[in-house]
């Protein structure tokens, strides 16, 4: 904590999902974010959110940065106090992110927090950082930010927290759900986090490349023909396999159940569709989270032998969108 006993917070890579915890960190927290394409505009303005859960127009100036590095010389507390916590929010794109926060993780410290989609995500800051406590959170928080700075949430706000490996000691994620609990954000504390992390994972690794290669929202996919919908329970029920060749049991019925949401949102209007955060990613021109959400579930499947040709091909298929975005850029 810093002198004062505000908890000093900084937030890697504030997009949609960020700005939501950024808001609610900042009711009791000292905040720090680094910006990139919205730096201009969020530190001018700040952002302002508009969620169906917390308000609209809610508008949250921070203390804005462009890297890591530059904090020192921009802390808006100026205590030299070290970050309690640094958020993870940018996407998770592997081989990046640790030495891009290293300026700001002091070890005996510091504690990191991931806020990403995807699986087997945390060993590089183990790597990075041995013995600085890592905690991982499967996110529930449907968001959009468009134009920068400004950010649509609705639907949902919930963290499922956890330490990882969930042999390490639980106090850092138990603490991380206390402080996000008393700013009036949904926390629950895991055991095992890589449990709530599958589960939200055949979400993910079925909606979000298959929306991000067909250009279609979830509602626009099924319209399309009754075999679409099959397709994404296919691979929802090859993810179910290769979470329980792993330990992690996730039934049938829960898969029908997450499938079951989107359906219910047909015929409920344009508002009511999801634009997973991988079609957002197209459409924006942005790298896709093709590793984290696609590549490893792949990679965990074939470690065990699992079979899951429909995600293979998928695989394949996203990562050459994701590899034609790269070159654009
Ligand atoms: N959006 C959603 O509804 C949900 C998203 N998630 C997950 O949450 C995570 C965050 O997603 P989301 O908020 O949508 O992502 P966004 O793309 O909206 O925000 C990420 C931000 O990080 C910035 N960034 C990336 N790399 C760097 C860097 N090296 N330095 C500084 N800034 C950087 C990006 O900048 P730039 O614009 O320049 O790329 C962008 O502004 C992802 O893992 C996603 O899968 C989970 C649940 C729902
Ligand atoms: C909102 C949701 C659940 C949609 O699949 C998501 O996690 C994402 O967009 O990445």
């Amino acid at each position: 904590m810093t002198t004062d006993d505000t908890p000093k917070v900084l937030l890697f890579g504030v997009g949609s999902v960020g700005a939501v915890y950024l808001y609610l960190l900042s009711k009791v927290c000292s905040t720090t974010v680094v910006c990139r394409s919205n730096y201009d505009v969020v530190k001018k303005r700040g952002f302002v959110i508009n969620s169906t859960i917390f308000g609209d127009n809610l508008l949250v100036k921070p203390n804005v940065v462009r890297n890591c590095g530059e904090v020192s010389t921009t802390d808006s507390s100026a205590d030299n106090q070290p970050f309690d916590y640094v958020l993870v929010c940018s996407k998770a794109i592997p081989g990046i992110i640790p030495s891009e926060i290293s300026a700001v993780v002091t070890p005996g410290h510091t504690i990191i927090v991931l806020l990403q989609n995807g699986i087997n995500i945390e060993e590089e800051y183990v790597e990075a950082f041995p013995g600085t406590p890592i905690v991982s959170a499967a996110v529930y928080c449907k968001t959009t930010q468009r134009p920068a700075g400004v950010v649509t949430h609705d639907e949902i706000e919930k963290l499922q927290i956890g330490i990882y490996p969930p042999t390490a000691s639980p106090g850092p994620a138990e603490n991380f759900v206390t402080l996000l609990t008393a700013c009036g954000g949904t926390a629950e504390f895991w055991p095992d986090v890589q449990q709530p992390r599958w589960y939200k994972l055949i979400m993910n690794a079925s909606w979000n490349p298959i929306c991000a290669l067909t250009r279609a929202t979830d509602v626009d996919f099924m319209a399309s023909g009754k075999e679409a919908t099959e397709l994404i329970f296919d691979v929802m029920l090859e993810v179910c396999e290769i979470a329980k060749a792993h330990g992690y049991t996730i039934t049938r019925e829960q898969a029908e159940a997450q499938l079951q949401r989107a359906k219910a949102r047909v015929g409920q209007g344009k508002s009511r569709e999801v634009e997973p955060s991988m079609l957002q990613d197209v459409r924006e021109g942005r790298r896709l989270e093709v590793e984290a959400i696609v590549g490893n579930t792949v990679r965990a499947g074939k470690a065990k032998g699992v079979p899951c040709p429909k995600l293979e091909v998928v695989y394949m298929l996203v990562r050459a969108l994701d590899g034609s975005i790269g070159r654009a850029n």
